[in-house]
């Protein structure tokens, strides 16, 4: 395999493109730009972006002649830089061929992602491909084209195969756990799961001419606002889809690229076979920390993460949760983790981002399922039930079971693929959305009990071997009571004392 900044052409009119699926904010501020910076010390290469089915990017761009702006907010500084690095895009629903099309077009040399964890259908129960996912089964049965992500790129790598089987690498850039050694294990899912020869041919096409390197990626990028869009006029532009986002930009990815790719390294991005190591370092101390602070946040009113991070209990349940993850990490040779814990302070602290709590506790279930299991049972295997990580998902229990905890109407009430199901096992076993000092429970101690075994043992939403860990989650359901009643202040004592009265000391590793 080679990576190559000035990919030679091995094909028609020369061009080197990226296909990008996901273009949501994230990628616009971070692989984007990467891209535009080593256009510069190699040759160009361009991005056709796809949205899923929202229009609002894709004709915005296509109005403003495919310019937008990334407006960084530092703690204290602004700056406006407008991009062109996006040099077509398209809404996949609109045009649902297109995408397996532009796969298969050997001017297509890298195939990236940041479709969110709900793109991937994974299986929480068993972190496979999820074959009773509804958009994957109408794939699986070939009915109409392609509207999974999995399937997408399955119909497109066939298509590929059949046409030219010239050589293609498909890129992650989602926060999953070994995103990009995960997704290849999706498309074998579903190629076994193919009926007819098809199946065989997509399994020999993924062995013989596509990468699926690992990255870790990072870039805290809100949502955009209004105030965002007034920024980038006052810079000069009537910009109806800038992207806000912090100072501070990471990419590291294994450099294993079947058709060459643009020179990232010459723009700051690593090429590092440990990316394995990176990834879990950012996975669970940023991203870990971020749902911690953003259900305790929405526990206690707050809008935004900054204002999580400044509550005193909260930041010391994010010391905690800092202090378990820790031992859990190998660390890269060189790599300071006091340093990066220190600046992911201030980066949580930076609130003329206006990071919402709601946005990133969004889709909890498919998050934590990548922030906590892991961790969780290399402390369990060495005998030590960490209370930290067991309040993060009772805090996320609470939000999902009760959403009338919330204050909804300043806060909002971030959605929840599981949510349904959690709030009638909630309904069922009793329990309320008041606290101790405002409206008391029904559910008490047996009830929270009740509901942690329904949710994370018999239904699995975290896992199979997560929910098997019974004082993990009795843990759960412990923290998930004494929010119940007492409120954030109240379980983070009690996490407190939990971590006190449990064997102390580094554990050893497992
Ligand atoms: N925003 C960040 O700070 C950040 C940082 C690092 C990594 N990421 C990764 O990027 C992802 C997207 O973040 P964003 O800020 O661009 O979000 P966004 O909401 O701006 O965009 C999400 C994109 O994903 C697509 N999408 C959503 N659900 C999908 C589905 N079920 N199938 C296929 N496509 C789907 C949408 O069409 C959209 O293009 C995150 O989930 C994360 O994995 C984000
Ligand atoms: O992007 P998500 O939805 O996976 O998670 C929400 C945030 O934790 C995340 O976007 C961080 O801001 C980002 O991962 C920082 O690099």
């Amino acid at each position: 395999m080679s990576a190559s900044g000035a990919a030679a052409s091995a094909s028609g009119d020369g061009t080197s493109r990226i296909l990008h699926l996901g273009l949501g904010n994230f990628h616009r501020a971070h692989q984007a730009l990467y891209t535009e910076d080593a256009g510069r010390h190699g040759r160009p290469w361009e991005i056709t972006g796809v949205a899923g089915s929202t229009r609002g990017v894709v004709e915005a761009l296509h109005r403003q002649g495919m310019r937008y702006s990334v407006v960084t907010l530092g703690p204290r500084h602004t700056d406006v830089r407008q991009v062109t690095a996006v040099t077509d895009a398209f809404v996949a629903a609109d045009d649902p061929r297109r995408v397996p099309r532009e796969i298969a077009d050997p001017r297509t040399r890298v195939v990236s992602l940041t479709v969110t964890e709900k793109g991937y259908a994974v299986s929480p129960r068993t972190g496979r491909l999820d074959l009773d996912a509804p958009d994957i089964r109408a794939d699986l049965d070939g009915q109409g084209p392609p509207r999974s992500t999995v399937g997408r790129l399955a119909a497109g790598l066939l298509r590929r195969a059949r046409e030219s089987g010239a050589p293609v690498t498909v890129l992650s850039c989602d926060n999953i756990t070994a995103n990009g050694t995960t997704l290849a294990g999706l498309l074998r899912d579903f190629a076994a799961a193919m009926p007819s020869r098809d199946g065989a041919e997509l399994a020999a096409a993924l062995e013989e001419f596509v990468t699926f390197p690992d990255t870790m990626v990072d870039r805290i990028v809100p949502a955009t606002t209004d105030a965002h869009r007034r920024t980038a006029a006052e810079a000069g532009f009537a910009d109806d889809v800038p992207v806000p986002a912090e100072p501070f930009t990471m990419w590291v990815m294994r450099d294993r690229f079947a058709a060459g790719r643009p020179a990232w390294e010459e723009a700051g991005a690593v090429l590092s076979d440990r990316v394995h190591d990176y990834e879990q370092i950012k996975v669970r101390l940023l991203n870990g920390s971020h749902s911690l602070l953003a259900y305790l946040g929405l526990l206690t009113g707050r809008e935004l993460i900054a204002d999580a991070a400044a509550d005193p209990a909260i930041a010391r349940a994010v010391a905690l949760l800092g202090d378990e993850y820790e031992p859990t990490l190998t660390l890269p040779d060189g790599f300071d983790v006091t340093a990066y814990r220190a600046e992911l302070g201030e980066r949580f602290a930076n609130r003329r981002l206006g990071h919402r709590t709601a946005q990133v506790g969004a889709d909890g279930s498919l998050k934590l399922a990548q922030r906590v299991p892991g961790a969780a049972l290399w402390h369990l295997a060495a005998g030590r039930v960490p209370s930290a990580l067991a309040l993060t998902v009772a805090a996320w229990l609470r939000c999902t079971a009760y959403p009338e905890a919330l204050d909804a109407g300043r806060t909002g009430v971030p959605p929840e693929p599981a949510g349904a199901r959690i709030r009638e096992l909630a309904a069922r076993r009793g329990g309320t959305g008041g606290t101790g000092g405002t409206g008391g429970t029904g559910a008490g101690g047996r009830g929270a009990l009740r509901l942690a075994r329904e949710v994370l043992t018999h239904e699995a939403v975290l896992g199979q071997r997560l929910g098997e860990q019974g004082e993990f989650v009795e843990r759960v359901a412990e923290l998930l009571d004494a929010l119940e009643r007492g409120g954030a202040d109240a379980a983070v004592r009690e996490a407190y004392a939990a971590d006190a009265a449990g064997p102390r000391g580094r554990p050893v590793p497992p």
